[in-house]
């Protein structure tokens, strides 16, 4: 077998331009890790089959995916609109109102019956990611005139932003709390919560799922909005993964703040050794064009500089015209930048080790181990035997040039793997043992003898201890 030619992963959202059985089987052999299903959009019925087909083509191809369902969470959103959009022109004025019509040039719908609480005269309320902008020249019990400040296209189911106003304590609503349970009834593998405002969000979930017997469900939290940054640790913390929703984030905050954010946020989750997703408008222009920006490809490669885990796509696989292209070009720059890593990654671990000390496991000890050894014997592959991943996570935030095999009895644990740089997981048979994972991989054509690999293991093999120690040899 030939391992994945990049090692940073690929999240793109399934919709109207990819749910089918050919589509989802192109995006895979393009290079996605993970399939993201948005719960904003579609039926249950829809995403079940989506969830059924991919399960079919993955299990055809041989070829592991994730599924991610991305929660609705607290976001406010434009009802139908006549024709599908409206144009909005500065000057306009128009009608949003919570009562359920169709949209057109003077009424837009909200889906939120609370809407005119959250605002009052003067105040400014962003359309679609901030494209649009309106102020608000008078409120009523159930609608709200504003006037356009900023026109543009608007879109049926769009989001609003009002980043002024107080959003509810809860940011996991009761829909929320539906769709968390049809994600265990049709065995997704992660969740991404929107709009996450404390800790107590993540810890409400995690409760909720391990009730339902599904602990080992992914909870990444999206980072969307001021609170989240400023909680940040305690969720960081809490999650088992995070994802920078840069869409919501540029409106709820300065957009110039975004970059530096950005890179401190990813710095923080490689630390903790939780998996974190760079996300939106990465190649949004080929949502319409065949070649992205040179902006955008350059916006890629610094989220794989930055160390992000995984790179994703919305639009550009979810409605684009060229959902595929854009996979495969997410594909190129990230095998192209990746090569340039090697000398940066070193620099980056050693101002750790001296910064990071005294606090850590064993665990970390040793994975901060494996990245010695890398340093000084020539290495092909790193086996980590793993019970919940977390021994591949610790090795992957190093961002090692070596691919991790990561080996583990869950299949769950071997899907959430897709979400952290590098790793590559194989599931076995409960019992397996260093003989198993040679032979394995020797079978595979991965190794020949005297390759060099090295393993983690948790000694004695036989009882259930963590990883506690490392082995360096020849392939036999
Ligand atoms: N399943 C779908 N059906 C129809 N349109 C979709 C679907 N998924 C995405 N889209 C379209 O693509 C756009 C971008 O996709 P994305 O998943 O980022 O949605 P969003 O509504 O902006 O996201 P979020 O709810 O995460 O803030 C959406 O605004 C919508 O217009
Ligand atoms: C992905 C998402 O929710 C955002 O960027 O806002
Ligand atoms: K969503
Ligand atoms: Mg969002």
């Amino acid at each position: 077998m030939r391992l994945p030619q990049h090692k940073t992963k690929i999240v793109a959202t399934i919709g109207p331009a990819t749910n089918s059985k050919k589509m989802i089987e192109k995006l895979m052999k393009a290079g996605m890790s993970v399939a993201r299903l948005n719960f904003s959009h579609g039926t249950f019925e829809e995403h079940a089959k989506v969830i059924e087909i991919i399960r079919e083509v993955s299990w055809k191809l041989d070829r592991r995916v994730a599924i991610l369902a991305d929660l609705p969470g607290l976001k406010i959103r434009v009802g139908e609109i006549k024709g599908g959009y409206v144009e909005l022109k500065r000057g306009d004025k128009v009608v949003l109102t919570t009562k359920d019509v169709e949209g057109d040039e003077t009424t837009i719908p909200v889906e939120y019956k609370d809407f005119p609480k959250l605002v009052s005269r003067g105040d400014t309320i962003y359309l679609s990611d901030g494209y649009i902008v309106l102020r608000v020249e008078n409120v009523r019990e159930d609608e709200v005139e504003a006037v356009v400040v900023s026109g543009g296209k608007l879109f049926s189911r769009k989001g609003i932003n009002i980043p002024k106003a107080h959003l509810p304590v809860e940011a996991v609503t009761p829909r929320d709390m539906e769709i968390i349970e049809f994600a265990v009834d049709h065995g997704v593998d992660a969740i991404g919560l929107s709009f996450v405002g404390s800790v107590y969000d993540i810890l409400k979930v995690k409760g909720f799922l391990e009730k339902r017997g599904a602990s080992d469900i992914f909870v990444v939290a999206k980072i969307e909005r001021p609170d989240a940054v400023r909680n940040f640790d305690e969720i960081l913390n809490a999650a088992d993964g995070i994802m920078i929703a840069r869409g919501d984030l540029g409106v709820e905050m300065p957009i110039e703040k975004l970059p530096i954010l950005q890179k401190k946020l990813i710095r923080k989750a490689n630390q903790e050794g939780k998996p974190v997703i760079t996300a939106t408008q990465m190649l949004v222009s080929m949502t319409t064009e065949k070649v992205p920006t040179r902006a955008e490809v350059t916006d890629v490669a610094n989220a794989i500089l930055d160390g992000t885990d995984a790179v994703m796509l919305s639009e550009e696989t979810a409605v684009g015209k060229f959902p595929i292209e854009a996979v495969e070009m997410m594909a190129k720059i990230a095998k192209v930048t990746e090569e340039y890593r090697e000398s940066f990654g070193l620099s980056r671990i050693r101002e750790w080790l001296e910064t990071d000390t005294h606090k850590g496991t064993i665990k970390e000890a040793i994975t901060r181990s494996v990245i010695d050894a890398l340093c000084t014997v020539d290495i092909k592959y790193i086996l980590t035997p793993t019970r919940t991943g977390r021994t591949a996570r610790l090795i992957s935030r190093f961002k090692p040039r070596q691919w991790i095999l990561a080996f583990s009895t869950s299949e769950r644990v071997c899907n959430n793997l897709m979400f952290s740089y590098g790793v590559y997981s194989f599931c076995l048979e409960e019992g397996f043992d260093e003989r198993d994972i040679v032979r394995l991989i020797k079978g595979l054509g991965l190794v020949e003898s005297d390759d060099m690999v090295l393993m983690t293991e948790g000694r004695p093999i036989e009882k259930t201890v963590g990883t506690n120690s490392i082995k360096i040899f020849q392939i036999a």
